[in-house]
């Protein structure tokens, strides 16, 4: 149940928001957060404040839970700009009313109108700055008005429950802020790492594009030099896979782009890199592994692929064979895509020599 509340609040915050993307749906997502944090510190309020039988505060906060929900049903209903621009000015009218009549500006409850100021920057567009200037000068100027006058006006609370709204006010504000900070970060991760997918993955295979495993190649490279190890390469081409294309269609080829990619990922050990250097061509960049290991592992991999049973989703099943070339660190290698033009010879040895092999260095320079 509680692994499950990041879902849900994903879903509340997205409350309307099928059809929106980037800019669009952080807005409405702000909006949205905004809608039920408001809701959240009314709701505390109410039940804290029914709890002690101080029913004017209580009633209070319960139009303004009301309020809040409502705020979120307007977005739903697709009236955003309604929400957006209304919920700030009742938000702050409730902070500043609150603080003035009831709470008194010993609480320091005014102080909740800081948060004003993260509302703008997050739910308006540095285009709509006039709105957010209008809004944040309203926030201060509110927040000095019950600096000022709190004290005359309040407090309505008594003597024994001011304490108790003091500690409960604390909690409520650090509630609020350590569930948009959470928001903020947990986005920006998000975001981090859909950029670093974006920018590392292949998007039909899943695998590391060609940048990456290259420049994991860089690396294993120079710790293979560095700590006198070995290391191997390889690249592997499916076999006729215009022909794939060509017979069954190119959907039917991603798909067996896919299947294959997904088996190498399952075969090889988490060591070993693996991505996609090209249209139906993989490279394997394999640490601490001699040519002999390197070769066995791939040709255990030659043989899985060609026993896989891909289907067209008629049922067809299509045959798949790989040819692999491999090559590995020695004492004249001295960068690392001598290693990988050596993989690339052995790999159209293995082509010439008939398809669904795989062939070492040492074999194509002998051939
Ligand atoms: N479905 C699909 N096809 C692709 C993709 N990328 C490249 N191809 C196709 O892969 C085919 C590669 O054909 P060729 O280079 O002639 O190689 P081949 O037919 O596999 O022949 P050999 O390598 O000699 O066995 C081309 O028809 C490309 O259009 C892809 O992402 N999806």
């Amino acid at each position: 149940m509680l692994t499950r509340i990041p879902t849900y609040l994903e879903q509340l915050l997205s409350i309307g928001s099928e059809h929106e993307t980037g800019i669009e749906l952080s807005q409405r997502q702000a909006v949205n957060l905004a809608c039920l944090l408001c809701g959240l510190v009314c709701f505390v309020l109410f039940v804290a404040f029914a709890w002690v039988g101080v029913s004017t505060i209580a009633f209070f906060n319960f139009v303004g839970l009301t309020i809040s929900l409502l705020g979120l049903w307007v977005t739903a209903k697709g009236l955003l700009h309604i929400t957006q621009l209304v919920l700030p000015f009742l938000a702050m009218f409730f902070i500043a009313f609150s603080c003035l009549f009831f709470y008194g500006a010993d609480s320091h409850f005014h102080w909740m109108l800081a948060t004003v100021g993260a509302y703008t920057f997050t739910a308006f567009r540095s285009a709509q700055w006039m709105m957010q200037i209008s809004l944040f000068t309203l926030a201060v100027f509110l927040f000095f008005l019950c600096e000022t006058l709190g004290a005359q006006f309040g407090p309505y609370l008594l003597e024994g429950q001011q304490p108790l709204f003091s500690i409960l006010s604390f909690v409520v504000a650090i509630g609020v802020v350590a569930i948009v900070t959470n928001h903020v970060v947990g986005r920006l991760r998000t975001l981090n790492k859909s950029l670093q997918d974006l920018a590392e993955k292949d998007e039909l295979t899943g695998l590391s594009n060609r940048r990456k495993v290259l420049a994991d190649a860089v690396n294993v490279f120079a710790d293979s030099i560095i700590n006198y190890e070995p290391c191997a390469m390889a690249i592997a081409d499916l076999d006729h896979f215009k022909r794939i294309n060509d017979t069954y269609g190119h959907d039917a080829g991603d798909t067996v782009l896919k299947a294959v990619a997904s088996e190498m990922l399952r075969q090889l050990p988490s060591e070993v890199k693996v991505g996609r250097y090209g249209g139906e061509e993989f490279i394997f960049v394999m640490p601490s592994t001699n040519l002999n290991d390197a070769t066995s592992e791939m040709e255990h991999l030659r043989e899985v692929i060609e026993s896989l049973e891909i289907s067209t989703p008629n049922g067809i099943v299509i045959p798949v064979t790989i040819s692999i070339g491999v090559a590995s660190l020695d004492s004249d290698t001295s960068r690392y895509e001598e290693i990988i033009t050596q993989a690339d010879k052995a790999l159209y040895q293995a082509k010439d020599n008939g398809r669904n092999r795989v062939v070492g260095p040492s074999a194509y320079f002998h051939a």
